[in-house]
């Protein structure tokens, strides 16, 4: 029986990074970790991948002939991959036999909720080689300072999840930056309230002179909250 990760989710969303950190991670606790990139876009790897789809099919070749866009043309490269299977079965065979596998996939959201290949290739490996994989699906955190692109997230993720029908785990990815979006501060809500009640409206030069002066206070007890933090 042999394990692994199938790291998913939007472009930008961290799969490489993670797949690099996790890897390094795994490794230092003892696991064997082969990382197999099957994004054929991803030129600049930061990790040693045990296979590489891009000795099988280019996105940059199948943009030349039969000169497809970025989109049709990742659609079209997992196409190949599911009419090969073979070759990543056989590349993967050796592996197997004592690595842990992570999966790089492109960020195409679509290949994983709405088109058949990825699913289909996967579901081939799994029972031909015994795996037991998990969907690891990165969402960028910034998307969480927005209500619509929280929820739009979520849905990504369900129907990601019905679609992939494996083990599913959501990531926040880039949590370190959560600190720079503007979340659940006070002077963000009462913009909020503002223009659900229509305050707003009432007077638009007082609201902006009171903004200002929201953005004031925020930065001040931002700083205060800081200095109290380091205390500690
Ligand atoms: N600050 C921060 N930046 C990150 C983190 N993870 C990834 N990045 C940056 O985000 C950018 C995209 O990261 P990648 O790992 O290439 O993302 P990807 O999902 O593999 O991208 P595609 O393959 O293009 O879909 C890079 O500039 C990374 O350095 C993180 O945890 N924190």
């Amino acid at each position: 029986m042999v394990f692994g990760q199938v790291v998913i989710g939007p472009p930008g969303s961290g799969k490489t990074t993670y797949c690099n950190g996790m890897s390094q991670f795994l490794s230092l606790i003892g696991r064997k970790v082969a990382i197999v990139n099957l994004d054929p876009a991803n030129d600049a790897l930061p990790y040693e991948c045990a296979v590489n789809v891009e000795e099988l099919i280019k996105l940059e070749d199948v943009m030349v002939d039969p000169a497809l866009g970025p989109n049709g043309g990742l659609v079209y490269c997992m196409e190949y991959l599911e009419k090969n299977i073979d070759w990543l079965e056989a590349k993967l065979k050796p592996l197997v036999k004592d690595h842990y596998i992570l999966f790089d996939f492109p960020g195409q959201v679509e290949l994983f909720f709405i088109h058949d290949s990825s699913k289909n290739f996967l579901t081939k490996l799994i029972k031909s080689l015994n795996l037991r994989l998990v969907v690891v699906q990165l969402i960028d955190c910034h998307l969480c300072s927005d209500p619509g692109n929280y929820i739009s997230a979520l849905l990504l993720s369900l129907s990601t999840m019905l679609h992939m029908e494996l083990p599913h785990i959501n990531v926040l990815s880039k949590i370190d930056l959560i600190g720079s979006y503007k979340l659940e501060s006070v002077g963000e809500l009462i913009k909020l309230i503002d223009k659900s009640n229509g305050y707003v409206f009432s007077g638009i030069d007082a609201s902006v002179v009171e903004y200002s002066k929201i953005a004031v206070v925020a930065a001040v007890q931002e700083k205060y909250m800081k200095d109290e933090e380091t205390e500690d």
